[in-house]
């Protein structure tokens, strides 16, 4: 029996410079994260993603959602959507992750990748509905994956493993000078759902 979970100092900045990202590891007991992951995948309301790509209509494989404190309206690969209202187990697990990272966020964006089939490109979260330079909370549930950051300017990537019921902050000038992507993978064959806790301004 594993005692105690791997702990990490989540004060160490994983980037070398130009940006700041801590990994918290996991914060969730095994219980709690098995009842965050059930819960999203039977309340949130899932859609596959739409985005307009060099003109093109394209459907993603992936399943999104967006909640936040009101109905906002945001513009995301191209395509204005509008959030829903956060519902009480949302709205707590964004008071958790609020306590543990020291920030507020007022929406959160939902992800379901079905399989190791299912990732995100590279890319930065700097949608013009964005707060600049405003913390971003990445909370992960199921299948373990490998996520990663690549510099704009000198390639130099970094890696690390995203576990069930763990968190990952990006703040600062991260989003100006690294990209991050979630790479596809064979070897995982389960489901995981991320949340990403951002702060939305008009
Ligand atoms: O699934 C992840 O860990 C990353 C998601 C992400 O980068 C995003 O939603 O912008
Ligand atoms: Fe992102």
């Amino acid at each position: 029996m594993k005692l105690f979970e791997e702990t990490y100092n989540h004060e160490k900045n994983l980037l070398p410079y130009d940006g700041t990202v801590n990994y918290y590891g996991k914060i969730f007991t095994d219980k709690e994260a098995d009842f965050y992951l059930d819960y999203l995948l039977n309340n949130i309301a899932w859609q596959n993603d739409q985005a307009l790509i060099f003109g093109k209509l394209l459907t993603t494989k992936r399943k999104v959602a967006w909640y936040g404190e009101q109905a906002f309206e945001y513009t995301y690969s191209n395509i204005t959507k509008k959030a829903l209202a956060f519902t009480p187990e949302l709205k707590k697990l964004k008071e958790i992750i609020e306590l543990h990272t020291g920030e507020t966020y007022n929406s959160c964006l939902l992800n379901l990748y079905h399989n190791g089939n299912e990732g995100m490109a590279w890319h930065s979260d700097e949608e013009i509905d964005l707060k600049k330079h405003g913390a971003i909370a990445s909370v992960s549930f199921g299948a373990e994956r490998k996520f990663a950051f690549k510099h704009k300017g000198t390639k130099e990537t970094i890696a690390l493993k995203l576990v069930h019921g763990s968190i990952l902050v990006m703040k600062g000038v991260t989003q100006d000078y690294w990209f991050h992507r979630l790479p596809l993978t064979t070897k995982v064959n389960t489901l995981r759902v991320n949340l990403t806790f951002r702060t939305i301004v008009r």
